[in-house]
Formats: C-alpha cells, structure tokens, sequence
C-alpha cells in the first residue's frame, strides 16, 4: 500500500524529468517549447554545441565515422591545464599502477573573504534591494552547486544548500562584510518546484540583469560532467544580447578524472570562444575538496576592485609557496624519471 503510494507520488515528477533530459538531448529548450508551445531558434549561431567542438578536433573523415565518446577520448588536453588542476588539487586523480602518489601539495596561502550575511531575497523586480555595493551574481542550471559556492567562498553556512533540483527559489543577496554583494539566483533547467514558479525564475534573473548597474559580472557555474546544455547556451545568448560580462566556472570537480576534466575545459574554451562577452578565463572548483576556490576570490577581489585591500600582503607569500612548491615538483620529476629508468 504505501509502496503504491509512493509511485504514485514519484511517478509524475519522473515523467517531467525525462521530458526535460529528452528536450535538452534533441536540442529543444524545456523553458522555449513550455512557454511559447512552437519552437523557437532557442540560442545565436555563435556558440557551437559540444558535439560541433568535437568534431572540429579531427578531419571530416574521422568525424563522420567515430563516436561522440570516442573522439573525447582522442583530444589531447593542454600539458600546462593539467599541471594547473595538480598543483591545485583539482580533479579525481586515481594513479595508475606505475604512477606514484605525491607526497607534497602546494600549501597556497589562503585568501580570506568576510563572512556573508543574508539581506534580501526578491520574488519579483519590484523587490530588489537599493544597490550600494558592488555585485557579483552566481547562475547556472538547478543543482549545480551555485548556494554551496557562495557558502564556500566565505566559509559560512548563510545559503540554503539541498540534494534535490530547485531549492533555491528567489533571488537571494548576501552581503560579504561591507565590500560587496554575492547574490546567490534560483536555478533554470529541470527542478522540483510548480511549473508556475520556474518558469517565472528566467525572466526574475533577466530583469536582474538589465536593471542593475551595480552587477559587476555573472558567473555562470557548470557541472564539470556535463559541460555546457542547451539552457547554459540559451542564457550566455541572453547576456550577450544584453552586453553584460560573464564568466564560466566548473564546478563538481571531484567528481571527474583529472584528464578529462583538462579535456573539458578545452572543449568548453573552444565552444564559448566567439562570444565577446564571455571571460577567457574558465575557473575550476570543487565545493567539496574546497579547491580553486582561492584563485575565485582573487577574481571576485579584482572584479569588484578590492584588491589592493585583501591581497596586498598575499602576493609575497604566493611567490614564497609558488617557488617552494615548484622546487619539490622538480625533485619528485626527477626522482620518477629515475625511478623509471631503472625498471
Ligand atoms: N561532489 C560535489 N558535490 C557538490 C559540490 N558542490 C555542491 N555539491 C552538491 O550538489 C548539491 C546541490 O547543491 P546546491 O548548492 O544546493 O545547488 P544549487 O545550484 O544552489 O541548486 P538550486 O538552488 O536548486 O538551483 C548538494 O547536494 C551539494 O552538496 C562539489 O563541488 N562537489
Ligand atoms: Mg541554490
């Protein structure tokens, strides 16, 4: 009995989901194709599709006769990117059977924001708090882990963080000391919330966007397992028709091999590289591991122009780490290679 329930209960909300995943692999917009009932161009020619980067890797030839799988496979990340998520920590770094673990990491000095305070949420555009500081937003598709990064920037506990798709349900602002603003925005894509409710999120965050002045950037955050979706790509549309700066940030990356993370990182530059709004500057994080997560505080330091306050001190210390950390690289390089030879 309760077992039927429960079916009963679950069945609904699994159907919505298919649906959602259908639409986003054929290529059609849940949001587009519930809201208007007839298909629109969802997104500008400009951004290529994840299959279209990875079919400009090879030669038409290939192209046509390899699997999707197979050519992510085949790309060669950048040495340099894979070098970066190690010294970082970045990545699910299983070792081989002939690799061997590091007994060192790169012990970077941490930069420290001030603590979040929650201030306003606003339903509605009418209910946007007055702008006094300078702003940094964070978006991206349900789940992704936009709440926990804001949590974890500050090292605090302010944002409401859950398991299931669509907690986060208006626009939240949190203020971090008296420096800046970091607004935590509800999801797009599927969520377990009234239909009513997410479809009225897309055009809340679009006002956002174009009425306020003091947004410095939108961070646009991805799941490093999935890279960029149809609704990832409809949204950068969105901010270049309006001219307002973004910035991509994996995140997850726990989650994913090392390499493989590498290799979507390069896929993802190439596919956002005719956007002119879109910083080149792809960052990487993972909540859990709390890795990448000082290089994104620079970043948001820089942007919102509070450098000079919070990294003045700190640039002396990364030199001093930077050159310690790169000195045992060189040893432990060299210890392998002769550790090889002899096998
Ligand atoms: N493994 C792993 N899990 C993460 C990471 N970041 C977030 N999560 C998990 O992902 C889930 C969703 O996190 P949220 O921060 O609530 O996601 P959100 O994007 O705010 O979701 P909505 O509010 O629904 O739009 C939670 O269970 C988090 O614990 C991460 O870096 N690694
Ligand atoms: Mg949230």
């Amino acid at each position: 009995m309760a077992a039927t329930v429960l079916r009963r209960l679950i069945a609904p909300r699994c159907r919505s989901m298919q649906t959602a995943c259908c639409a986003d692999v054929h290529g059609l917009s849940p949001l587009h194709t519930k809201s208007s009932g007839q298909q629109q161009p969802p997104f500008e020619s400009k951004f290529r599709t994840t299959v279209e980067a990875l079919r400009e890797t090879v030669n038409a030839n290939e192209s046509e006769t390899l699997s999707n799988r197979k050519l992510f496979s085949r790309l060669r990340p950048d040495e340099k990117t894979i070098e970066k998520l190690d010294m970082l920590g970045l990545g699910n770094a299983k070792t081989g059977r002939f690799e061997r673990k590091r007994w060192f990491r790169y012990d970077e000095p941490p930069v420290k924001l001030p603590q979040i305070v929650f201030f306003a949420g606003a339903q509605t555009a009418a209910s946007f708090p007055h702008e006094s500081l300078p702003e940094v937003g964070f978006v991206g598709r349900s789940n992704v882990g936009k709440s926990t990064l804001v949590n974890q920037l500050c090292g605090s506990v302010a944002a409401r963080i859950s398991e299931r798709p669509g907690l986060t349900q208006q626009i939240n602002f949190y203020t971090a000391g008296s420096d800046l603003h970091l607004v935590d925005m509800p999801g797009y894509g599927f969520a377990y919330a009234k239909d009513a409710a997410t479809q009225s999120w897309v055009p809340l965050i679009e006002s956002y966007i174009r009425q306020r002045k003091s947004l410095r950037r939108v961070m646009i955050l991805l799941d490093a397992r999935h890279g960029i979706k149809i609704n990832d790509r409809e949204f950068m549309a969105l901010l270049d028709s309006t001219g307002t700066k973004y910035q991509i940030i994996l995140t997850k990356c726990d989650l994913v091999h090392r390499i493989d993370l590498a290799k979507q990182h390069m896929l993802i530059a190439q596919q956002t590289a005719r956007s002119q709004n879109c910083i080149p500057r792809i960052m990487m994080v993972s909540s859990r591991n709390r890795a990448g997560l000082n290089d994104l505080r620079k970043e948001i330091l820089h942007i919102c122009s509070l450098g000079q306050k919070y990294l003045a001190l700190h640039k002396k210390k990364e030199a001093i780490a930077q050159a310690e950390y790169f000195e045992q690289l060189k040893t432990f390089n060299e210890t392998s290679r002769a550790v090889r030879r002899r096998r």
